[in-house]
């Protein structure tokens, strides 16, 4: 199970003590349970702010064909490659050798740990409905709060919880309830001219072309998918394995409908220049001003809740990521290190330690949720693309493929997946890509480190070639940082 674990969605380190196997209801929900956090909480405004009802119309559909392909890739693989189960990282290696595998592992490690540095902000921000001293989440009181909440999580980790499975059902519910009450209000208020005044997004000047528009949507629209790959995790709970394929289809069409309501929907109630320069969480101002007070305090209730327990999955899973790949020599060996409880101790502190870090770059930069969950985003990108790109690898190469089988439609998919995936590297822009490269770029160090600890040659020609552009791109980015030049935080 431990080596599952990395390529999983937070539930998975749901224990299932009695045993009992799970129908499709109850998978979907694990599917759709893994998926929400924090994203579609503050959908209104991060969608709103760069783009208008039309641009959101195609950026969900575009993430539509993109996610689904990636849902299919990584269906395909868990079949073709059943013993590649570590996940993401482990399809990249095999496809595209050490390298490239180490940073798929690594870049899936710093976006979990990232993703958890904009937890703390969101839920922070979301308390401040209460207490105004904590504000957009990154004042020094946010921040302070925020560091008990992860050393607090820390240490019930250390202690060995796990997400009971009967905790992970009353989360789901906390968090989705509220969600589909927000909808089925916000319906109602809907206002046709108000959501049809400028349906283009043209009338205002600041958002630009379509095609900009679009593409500002893009990293909101993979944020609150991101988890999906992590489904098929999920196999080894399923009454009938073939209900996990439906399910993660079924979690991710529920999803999509979720979150494209909230974003379109929210364009009703308050137009596009209003519900740009709205709080997050944005769900909460908007169902206030249908419903009054007790619209927000239910939102920032219900985004504290999904939020803390997203957070704990996630500490679970970051953690797991270099755990798993110190074992099997992708990182070096002390990150697989386990205390007595079987608690992966030491990659759990440098992770946190990580998110603490950040924490307090965010409280001197100023940093906002959205940047931050920007850069985990973008940092997700080179796990997804090798693994779409090893799909189509198989695919059009054969292998793993017998004589009669189908291989138009994974070849399909794959491509698709990859194509999506370097579309978004096009649309996170420069300063989101700079700031992953300083983060990739220190992992050579670790990469070397693990080739050296099992005597294995360092770089074939083309790595060192990747390599050297690595740091290359790493060092000119922190230069143009440091100069302010270009921000990202
Ligand atoms: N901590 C993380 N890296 N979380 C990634 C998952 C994001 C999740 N889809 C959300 O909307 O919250």
């Amino acid at each position: 199970m431990a080596a599952t674990d990395i390529s999983s969605a937070p539930s998975t380190s749901v224990s299932n003590p009695s045993g009992t196997r799970l129908r499709l209801g109850a998978l979907t929900a694990l599917v759709i349970g893994s998926m929400v956090g924090s994203g579609v909480f503050s959908l209104p405004q991060n969608m709103a702010a760069g783009a208008g009802p039309l641009a959101i119309i195609i950026g969900w559909g575009i993430t539509a064909v993109g996610m689904l392909a990636l849902v299919f890739v990584y269906q395909s693989l868990a079949t073709r490659k059943p013993e590649l189960d570590a996940g993401p990282y482990a399809y990249a290696k095999a496809g595209f050798g050490p390298f490239v595998g180490f940073n798929a592992a690594w870049g899936y490690w710093i976006s979990a740990w990232v993703g958890n540095v904009s937890y703390a902000v969101i839920v922070f921000s979301a308390l401040s409905y209460f207490f105004p001293a904590f504000g957009d989440g990154n004042t020094w009181q946010a921040v302070l709060g925020a560091s008990v909440l992860l050393w607090v999580i820390h240490f019930l980790v250390m202690a060995g919880v796990r997400q009971a499975a009967i905790v992970n059902m009353i989360v789901t519910i906390a968090k989705i309830a509220p969600i589909v009450l927000f909808i089925g209000i916000v319906v109602v208020a809907f206002k046709v001219d108000v959501f049809s005044a400028d349906f283009t997004g043209l009338g205002n000047a600041s958002l630009g072309s379509i095609m900009n528009q679009v593409k500002s949507t893009m990293l909101v629209t993979l944020w609150v998918f991101i988890g999906i790959e992590g489904a098929s995790v999920f196999s080894a709970r399923a009454e009938r394995r073939k209900d996990i394929a439906t399910a993660t289809v079924l979690g991710f069409f529920t999803c999509l409908a979720l979150y494209a309501l909230v974003s379109l929907l929210s364009l009703g109630i308050i137009s596009q220049p209003e519900l740009a320069a709205l709080k997050n969480p944005s769900m909460a101002g908007v169902l206030e001003a249908v419903v009054g007070p007790w619209g927000a305090i239910l939102i920032n209730l219900a985004l504290v809740v999904s939020v803390v327990g997203a957070f704990l999955s996630w500490t679970l899973l970051a953690a797991e990521v270099p755990h798993v790949s110190g074992k099997d020599g992708t990182m070096p060996a002390f990150f697989g290190f386990e205390n007595e409880r079987g608690v992966p101790s030491t990659s759990l502190l440098i992770t946190n330690i990580l998110v603490q870090i950040f924490l307090i770059i965010t409280l001197f930069a100023q940093s906002t949720y959205q940047a931050l969950f920007f850069i985990a985003s973008t940092a997700i990108l080179v796990p997804y693309i090798f693994s779409g790109a090893y799909a189509a690898k198989l695919a059009i190469t054969g292998e793993s493929y017998g004589g009669g089988q189908n291989r138009a439609v994974p070849m399909l998919t794959g491509l698709v997946a990859t194509i999506y995936g370097l579309w978004l590297v096009y649309a996170a822009g420069l300063s989101y890509l700079f700031m992953c490269a300083i983060l990739y770029a220190p992992g050579i160090i670790f990469y070397v480190w693990a080739r050296r600890e099992n005597g294995q040659r360092l770089f074939h020609p083309v790595e060192a070639v990747l390599a050297i552009a690595l740091v290359a791109v790493g060092l000119y980015a922190g230069y143009e940082m440091w100069t302010g030049a270009v921000s990202a935080l």
